[in-house]
């Protein structure tokens, strides 16, 4: 895929199915995030990568979050069940540094960048991902078992696999309305 192309139809995929990655295209994955701007390479992420039956422990945390929130049984089932929407889930977190001259949203920035990077990879590979957060990116149980500290934060849980079906690329958005040329 030509990067162009890349750039211009990356679209997201929630319809995934085995295989996910492999392990060469997984290092693919992180070797592309490694590229995000980083100011004075902090490189201020960590990925958590959940494949096949590890899963099963990020559904288990969810699972618990959702328990502490005082969640239904079904509700907790389902928490369980939610990084099975992929083969792979990476959990993205902003691990922040202190810098005098790298504000957190800086940090922040730079994760979110290493983010969308994985997703491009992905996508450059005919694999489909999406970016979720939902409210367990806020919570503070599910952060604490990801190993974040107060300052740190989750970005995002990206889902990886193979597209149940090509990936949709979406009609280009209208910007013009954003855009302001001085
Ligand atoms: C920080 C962030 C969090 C998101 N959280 C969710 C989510 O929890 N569930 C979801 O369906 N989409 C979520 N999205 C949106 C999708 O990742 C995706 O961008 C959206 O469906 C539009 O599709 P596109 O990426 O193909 O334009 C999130 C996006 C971002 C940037």
């Amino acid at each position: 895929m030509q990067a162009l192309e890349l750039l211009l139809t990356r679209s997201s995929m929630p319809r995934l199915i085995e295989p996910g990655p492999s392990k060469q295209q997984l290092d693919l994955l992180l070797q592309a995030a490694s590229r995000a701007p980083d100011h004075v390479a902090l490189t201020p992420y960590q990925f958590a990568i959940f494949a096949d039956s590890a899963r099963q422990q990020l559904g288990e945390i969810f699972r618990q979050a959702a328990e502490r929130r005082n969640k239904s049984a079904e509700e907790q089932l389902a928490a369980s069940q939610l990084p099975l929407r992929a083969p792979t889930v990476i959990a993205v977190s902003m691990v922040y540094q202190p810098h005098d001259k790298v504000p957190r949203d800086e940090q922040f920035a730079s994760a979110a960048c290493a983010t969308l990077l994985l997703q491009q990879a992905a996508f450059a590979q005919n694999l489909g991902a999406i970016w979720r957060t939902g409210w367990f990116a806020e919570d503070n149980w599910v952060k604490e078992q990801l190993g974040c500290g107060d300052d740190d934060a989750i970005v995002g849980f990206l889902y990886v696999g193979t597209p149940a079906v090509p990936t949709p690329i979406k009609p280009m958005k209208d910007i013009a309305n954003n855009i302001k040329h001085w």
